[in-house]
């Protein structure tokens, strides 16, 4: 039974069609993000307090109306039936029995209506890459909506596709046969789109959603400070810090590092989330000291299905879990909330 989050990866490893590890695994570029991610972490050092007599951490959260019993949501990604064949559905019961939020992949291989009956007590928001033919990105936000996705993730880091070396290599391109994207099929017929990522959508694009629907609205991928104000602008109710785990434009920094930045120029009028290198209660820790409200993530959560499908993904969001409450206790906390920066050190 692995241990660590580290271990799954090395469980998912040996199970895996090594062109779908490296899939899963890799990132744009040198994968100088990727590493980044991970890395900066690691130079953040915590300064714990002592004798506070804080009793047993509270580590639940509640985001835009959704309960997550942890601070750790689970990221959108793609293609879960490529590590389990119970695919999107394993990971959604898991997510449940954990308490959690799912952010489902529009690039998943389980449509979410399934993915939603699979899962009763799961709590789902719904990723949505915006499709030039806006006719077809309502009839998609209709579908989440009518699952009972409780939030929108807009992810607006994909103007084009990450180059990722290892799939050119490996040659993938393509989902196997009997596999789709289920999001993505046409009023229920039997074509299934292509994803279009297009260097032509816009903040516009967002006012459309914004009227589109009253579900909230999740920016995924901001980056610079000054989007994350356009963010507040444009009416948004989350934004979400993210490099994309690495996988779209190489060099962008280690989002850990971003955080500080774009939580000062969010102020406050809206939660922050981040994703990107968490392998660790301490990790989530960091980020939450540093004012993040919910960290989440992506490959933890495909090791663990593939290790060993929903009770591995239970297993990985278990340990997190453990760990969170762990290192909050050690740092005299009695809250997740108590987190402030004066926790966390450069080193
Ligand atoms: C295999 C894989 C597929 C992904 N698919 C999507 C996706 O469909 N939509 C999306 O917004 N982000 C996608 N992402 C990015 C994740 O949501 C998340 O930003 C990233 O994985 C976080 O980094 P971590 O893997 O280090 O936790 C994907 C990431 C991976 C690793
Ligand atoms: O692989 C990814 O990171 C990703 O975001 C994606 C998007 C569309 C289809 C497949 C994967």
């Amino acid at each position: 039974m692995p241990a660590t989050i580290r271990e799954f990866e090395a469980v998912a490893r040996d199970r895996l069609d090594p062109a779908h590890y490296d899939y899963f695994a890799g990132g744009a570029g040198d994968e100088v993000t990727v590493r980044a991610n991970e890395a900066a972490f690691a130079r953040l050092a915590l300064l714990p307090r002592v004798l506070r007599g804080a009793g047993s951490p509270e580590i639940g959260v509640t985001l835009l109306g959704s309960r997550a019993e942890m601070p750790v949501l689970v990221a959108p990604t793609a293609f879960h039936r490529l590590a389990d064949p119970e695919g999107e559905k394993a990971t959604a019961r898991a997510v449940a029995a954990a308490g959690t939020i799912m952010i489902v992949s529009m690039a998943a291989t389980v449509a979410v209506e399934d993915v939603a009956a699979a899962a009763p007590g799961a709590t789902l928001w719904f990723q949505l890459y915006v499709q030039p033919d806006m006719a077809f990105t309502e009839a998609i936000v209709r579908r989440a909506e009518a699952a009972g996705c409780a939030a929108l993730v807009v992810t607006v880091d994909s103007p084009a596709r990450g180059r990722r070396d290892r799939e050119v290599r490996r040659g993938f391109d393509d989902l196997p046969e009997g596999m789709r994207c289920e999001n993505l099929r046409d009023d229920g017929g039997e074509s299934v789109r292509p994803i279009v990522m297009s260097p032509a959508i816009s903040w516009e694009h967002v006012d459309a959603l914004r009227r589109m629907t009253r579900l909230p609205l999740v920016l995924k991928g901001v980056t610079h400070p000054a989007d994350a104000r356009l963010a507040l602008e444009h009416g948004v109710s989350a934004v979400y810090v993210s490099n994309h785990g690495g996988r779209q434009l190489d060099t962008v920094p280690a989002t850990v590092d971003l955080l500080p930045d774009i939580v000062a120029a969010v102020r406050g009028a809206v939660p922050v989330l981040v994703d990107g290198g968490i392998r660790r209660g301490t990790d989530v820790v960091k980020a939450l000291a540093l004012g993040a409200s919910a960290v989440a993530v992506g490959r933890p959560v495909v090791w663990g299905l593939a290790a060993d499908g929903e009770c591995g993904v239970a297993r990985v969001l278990g340990l997190l879990r453990d760990e969170v409450e762990h290192a909050l206790t050690l740092c005299g906390l009695a809250s997740s909330h108590d987190l402030e920066p004066g926790l966390v050190r450069r080193c």
